[in-house]
């Protein structure tokens, strides 16, 4: 029975409906062909990817989608992993994470007081919690909603001496309004901290966090989720092998023997149409871009007469790695 209901339940990808991570999580899907819509437009919150019955969309806030992925209501989704460390303790157990953005990225960190001279790091921190409990008979105060990773963080620094204040919003404020002592709070360019007069610790942050592609451990694998599952990394695998690479095109005037094994060895290319060289001396190879002027200058060399070099749109590969990873996760059918 339930394997019948995983193979009708429909695959559920969340993505953010609002906030930092909307635009960037659409434009994310669009560039792997992967056309989301909306139906009824703004408002409504269940959507469809263009060419894939079966895969509905569904369209949250940052925080839900980790929820949703926790509780096996997504298969897939996007949000930050600040979120995901935060609400999902044993995040590995329960998630994939699939595989990092390079949009959404912000630091999680410890902050104070611009004025506290003395108070550079954790360590500071432990001695300064002590003397302010003991003189004012109270534990210091820190305002966050990342009251998790903060008292895991804390913990793991030795500082026990302090007292959260969950915050809600606009959790900067909090120490000038006389609310907490300390934040722990997400900054990208430091501008809001800078504005309220606080500073983050030397140590570093408690977490570096980007927008994360994620898969739910617990939602119904069904033989058609797992087919969903592929066609979107095929996909996604796809653009991002394009953007990375170019397609570095000429024709020797004779074939090219050991040709190929030197542009992989020299120039880390891999041959589009298969290893064996073209009797026309036709040759065409992907590489990095940053490779690619010098894969090109190397087939001059070697007696091209002219040689192009072209962006791709997609690569397909007959295998993916990203699909692997979560499939070992999943188990067997
Ligand atoms: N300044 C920022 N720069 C880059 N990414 C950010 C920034 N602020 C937030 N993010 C990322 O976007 C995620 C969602 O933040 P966003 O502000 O959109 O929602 P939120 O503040 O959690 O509010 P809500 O859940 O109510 O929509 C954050 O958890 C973080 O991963
Ligand atoms: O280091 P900065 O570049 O100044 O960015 C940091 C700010 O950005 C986020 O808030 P956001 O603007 O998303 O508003 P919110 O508090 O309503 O989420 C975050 O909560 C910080 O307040
Ligand atoms: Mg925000």
């Amino acid at each position: 029975m339930a394997l019948d209901a995983a193979a009708d339940a429909p695959f559920v990808i969340a993505v953010p409906s609002k906030g930092r991570l909307q635009e960037n999580a659409s434009a994310f899907f669009a560039r792997a062909g992967l056309e989301l819509t909306q139906g009824r437009g703004e408002r409504d919150y269940r959507g469809a990817v263009a060419g894939l019955p079966g895969v509905e969309v569904a369209f949250l806030s940052a925080s839900e989608i980790v929820g949703q992925l926790a509780a096996g209501g997504a298969h897939f989704g996007v949000t930050g992993e600040d979120l995901v460390r935060e609400k999902v303790p044993d995040a590995d157990a329960r998630l994939e994470l699939i595989a990092p953005l390079g949009f959404g990225k912000a630091d999680v960190v410890v902050a104070a007081p611009q004025a506290w001279i003395d108070v550079r790091t954790m360590a500071d921190l432990e001695d300064v919690a002590a003397a302010y409990r003991a003189r004012r008979g109270e534990r210091m105060r820190v305002a966050t909603k990342y009251v998790n990773l903060t008292r895991r963080y804390f913990a793991e620094h030795g500082v026990g001496d302090y007292r959260i204040v969950e915050s809600l919003g606009a959790t900067e404020g909090a120490p000038a309004a006389g609310a907490a002592e300390l934040i722990v709070d997400i900054t990208t360019t430091g501008a809001t901290l800078a504005a309220n007069a606080l500073k983050p610790l030397e140590d570093g942050p408690i977490l570096r966090s980007q927008a994360m592609l994620v898969a739910s451990l617990s939602a119904p694998w069904g033989a058609a989720a797992r087919r969903a599952a592929r066609v979107i990394l095929d996909r996604i695998a796809a653009a991002e092998e394009a953007r990375k690479s170019r397609e570095v095109r000429a024709r020797l005037s004779r074939p090219a023997n050991g040709l190929i094994a030197e542009a992989r060895e020299r120039f880390g290319a891999i041959p589009a149409f298969g290893e064996e060289p073209d009797p026309r001396g036709f040759v065409a190879l992907h590489c990095a871009k940053s490779a690619a002027a010098d894969l090109a200058s190397f087939l001059l060399g070697r007696g091209a007469e002219r040689v192009s070099v072209v962006a791709l749109e997609h690569v397909f590969d007959a295998k993916n790695p990203l699909y692997e990873a979560l499939e070992r996760r999943i188990g067997p059918l």
